[in-house]
């Protein structure tokens, strides 16, 4: 699976922890950084790895700052991205299962490694349902997107 990934400052070491943690799975990772702790500002990565997954250059995309609220935020406004920004493996699972999400969203201040490590375990290796109720859902909720 190819998994686009992105952080501000305040994520760096988690999104590195991210990286080794899949790439040690066999997972391929396009990081489209931060690459340093210098301050930045999450849009600026948040936005090209959401685009790589509503382009389908990538299959899932995860977005880390030091809350998640601003790279979830950011990845929500990119056309066909679901995002779900998650601090619980349960929840992790079911915004697979009922919102076919496509991305998560992780705040480095919020979530120690191990439990991100699980969380992102878990997103990545739930299924959507496939479910008639969650499928009519979704289509309602990105039917907001055309206005
Ligand atoms: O959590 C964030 C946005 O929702 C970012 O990671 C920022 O770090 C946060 O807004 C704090 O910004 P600062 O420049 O590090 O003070």
């Amino acid at each position: 699976m190819k998994i686009a990934i992105a952080c501000d400052h305040g994520a760096l070491a988690l999104k590195e922890a991210v990286k080794a943690h899949l790439t040690a799975r066999g997972m391929e990772c396009v990081d489209f950084g931060t690459f340093t702790k210098d301050s930045c500002d999450y849009p600026d990565f948040a936005r090209p790895a959401a685009e790589a997954v509503a382009s389908g250059a990538c299959e899932r995309g995860i977005v880390m700052c030091t809350t998640g609220i601003g790279v979830s935020i950011t990845a929500n406004k990119v056309h066909g991205i679901r995002c779900a920004l998650l601090s619980d493996p349960v929840s992790a699972r079911l915004t697979r299962e009922h919102n076919d999400a496509n991305m998560m969203a992780l705040g480095a201040g919020f979530v120690g490694e191990l439990l991100a490590l699980e969380i992102v375990d878990t997103f990545l290796d739930s299924p959507f349902s496939n479910g008639e109720r969650h499928k009519r859902r979704i289509e309602k909720l990105m039917a907001v997107e055309q206005g």
